[in-house]
């Protein structure tokens, strides 16, 4: 008999794989595909691309499935140039694999109206019953712009439950020894992509972006910290997204003297869940902002099947089941399980966090 939810990890590793190869493509050209320049939250062709590309598998295979995906399709309703841009990208991007991609995947997207209802038909509202795959299509995006991390970040949930979670990282290293660098490489993909994927109770893996499938992975944990002064932090970027101030006191306190390594998106959960970095905070910097399922559902699976403990700064578990975002819960702690209680207990100990 085949383990729990080999299929979804299949398909999931397969649309990634696609979608992530779409979005390398955008990321080598110079105008990196920007819609919107000027908005805090920057959108490119290869957001809508990878999303299309993604639902049109999900569909394909879990046709009852529910859907909670970042973008919308109306803006590519009023811009027909865009939407042929977009349609141009999605149309010419397949796997080698032809049984993969035709077998697995469900062949081509059929035509641009077919691509604009796929990227709409991510609009369920989340909760807490039946299957549902959440989806940020390019989570960074500010990363990706800048030349740095981003990540391509699928999940199933089940009940409220991540049962799968998949995360494409093109501008990661290969090598799960690599240390750790938010350096992307300045754009070249040599010895760079890889794709990070869990099953509820059976491991994480690790694979190169250019041999996805369920073959080639490699079982992927976190790295025993013994002595916390040792440990490294990774956090945002943005200094908006997670309060840095507040992580370098944290650090001060935990005996910390390595400066935090900044990198962009979901990225900071595969790195730390291969041992290429020890503790990923993130600090809350408003007390109104919510983060969204499609932003932590996969790293938490993943850092988690790694031997980690990922829970809020109270210490709560994610919990996925409130809709689009993680309405219950405050920041972010992921730590190896052995010492995530000592940061905790310190991460309290900072007002106002
Ligand atoms: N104030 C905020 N606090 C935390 N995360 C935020 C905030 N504003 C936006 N984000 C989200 O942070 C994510 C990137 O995280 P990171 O800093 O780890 O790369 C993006 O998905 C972004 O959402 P959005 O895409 O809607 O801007
Ligand atoms: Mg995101």
């Amino acid at each position: 008999m085949s383990s729990p939810y080999s299929k979804e990890l299949l398909v999931a590793q397969l649309a990634v794989q696609r979608a992530s190869l779409l979005t390398r493509r955008v990321f080598l050209d110079s105008a990196k595909g920007t819609v919107s320049k000027s908005d805090a939250s920057p959108v490119t062709i290869g957001d809508f691309g990878a999303q299309a590309l993604i639902i049109a598998a999900l569909r394909h295979n879990f046709p009852s499935d529910e859907i909670v995906a970042e973008e919308e399709g109306s803006k590519l309703r009023e811009d027909a140039a865009l939407a042929d841009r977009i349609w141009e990208l999605v149309k010419s991007t397949k796997l080698d694999d032809e049984k993969a991609e035709t077998e697995v995947l469900g062949g081509a997207v059929k035509n641009k109206e077919h691509m604009i209802d796929l990227i709409d038909s991510g609009n369920s509202k989340g909760g807490r019953a039946g299957r549902i795959w959440a989806i940020d299509p390019i989570d960074g995006t500010k990363g990706f712009l800048r030349g740095g991390q981003y990540a391509v970040c699928l999940a199933l949930m089940v009940d409220g439950d991540v049962k799968v979670g998949v995360l494409g990282c093109p501008n990661l290293p290969v090598d799960d020894a690599a240390p750790l660098s938010a350096d992307a490489g300045a754009g070249s993909d040599e010895g760079r992509g890889v794709i990070f994927s869990a099953v509820l109770g059976q491991g994480a893996t690790s694979r190169p972006l250019t041999s996805a499938g369920l073959a080639g992975g490699k079982s992927i944990a976190m790295k025993p910290v013994t002595e916390l002064s040792a440990a490294s932090f990774c956090e945002s970027v943005e200094a908006g997204h997670s309060n840095q101030g507040d992580a370098a006191k944290i650090a001060e306190k935990l005996g910390i003297t390595r400066p935090s390594v900044r990198m962009d998106s979901q990225a900071k959960y595969g790195s730390i869940a291969r041992g290429a970095g020890d503790i990923y905070l993130r600090l809350p910097t408003s007390k109104t902002y919510q983060e969204k399922i499609w932003d932590h559902a996969a790293g938490d699976l993943i850092v988690r099947e790694a031997g980690g403990q990922v829970t809020d700064v109270l210490g709560r578990r994610l919990d996925f089941g409130h809709g689009r975002t993680l309405a219950e819960n405050k920041g972010v702690i992921a730590a190896p399980k052995a010492v995530h209680g000592q940061v905790l207990k310190v991460v309290q100990e900072v007002p106002g966090v």
